[in-house]
């Protein structure tokens, strides 16, 4: 007998997403026609000239922005036909976020930032799965601190602790390690590179090289398409095609 598996809907996948700002000066087009689907457990980065459309696409692919034309689907859910309230429950569930600025609340404790997406769903806080996240980013031993009294990659590292807590499907990650020091930055992106592993699906915007070469594939934007995709490359070669993108 043969078993025939039904593939996972992709845990992220953009169709044919545009995006036209209008302006008083006239239309931007930021994004044309962006087509992807990011995997489970697969860690993607996307990089571009200034301009070419990354924190559009992310603020599309996140739910935050409407496309003008297009969908886009998280986990099978076509994010379009969701009314506003069922929307956010939605995000809440489904997709987490990791900033350059962190993004914690300085009255509360790690323990308790970690534990704030929860709440705000109306979710009983487990405790124990609040520590286990704090402990996967080696924290454990700082849940009872408060933001303002850790450095900028414990932050960092509580907020991706906060962004796997929900194990959402996917985790969306912008300039993750804009404001840190280069070794802590790696400490960040080898946290990221284990949250795919362990079979979310990670989606980082990021202008540094070095970061994107711990992600699966590369795509690049130019004025709002693709325009190349490289995969498992290291960080010389990424920056040789960012560098042929920005000469273009
Ligand atoms: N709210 C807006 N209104 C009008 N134009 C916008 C708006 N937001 C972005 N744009 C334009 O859309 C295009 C894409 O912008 P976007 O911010 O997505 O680029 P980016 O690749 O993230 O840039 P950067 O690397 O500089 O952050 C740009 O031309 C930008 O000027």
């Amino acid at each position: 007998m043969t078993v025939q598996t039904i593939p996972a809907a992709p845990a992220v996948a953009l169709d044919d997403l545009s995006r036209v700002y209008k302006t008083r000066a006239g239309s931007v087009h930021a994004l044309r026609g962006v087509s992807h689907a990011f995997g489970a457990g697969t860690f993607t980065a996307i990089m571009g000239p200034s301009g070419s459309g990354k924190s559009t696409l992310l603020q599309l692919a996140a739910g935050l922005d409407v496309p003008s034309g297009g969908r886009v689907s998280i986990g099978g859910t076509d994010l379009g036909r969701l009314k506003a309230t069922a929307l956010t429950t939605f995000r809440r569930t489904s997709m987490a976020f990791v900033f350059q600025s962190y993004n914690l609340l300085d009255a509360l404790t790690a323990f308790d930032n970690v534990a704030l997406p929860a709440r705000l769903a109306g979710r009983p806080v487990d405790r124990a799965a609040v520590l286990d996240a704090l402990d996967q980013v080696g924290l454990r031993d700082l849940a009872r601190r408060r933001p303002p009294e850790l450095s900028g990659g414990q932050q960092q590292r509580v907020a991706i602790a906060r962004a796997i807590h929900s194990r959402p499907d996917v985790l969306f990650a912008d300039e993750p390690t804009g404001a840190l020091d280069r070794t802590t930055g790696r400490d960040v992106l080898a946290l990221l590179r284990r949250v795919a592993d362990d079979g979310q699906s990670v989606v980082m915007v990021t202008h540094d090289p070095l970061a994107a070469s711990y992600a699966d594939e590369t795509l690049f934007l130019a004025d709002g398409r693709i325009v190349g995709r490289l995969q498992n490359a290291d960080a010389a070669a990424i920056a040789q095609r960012m560098s042929e993108l920005e000469d273009r």
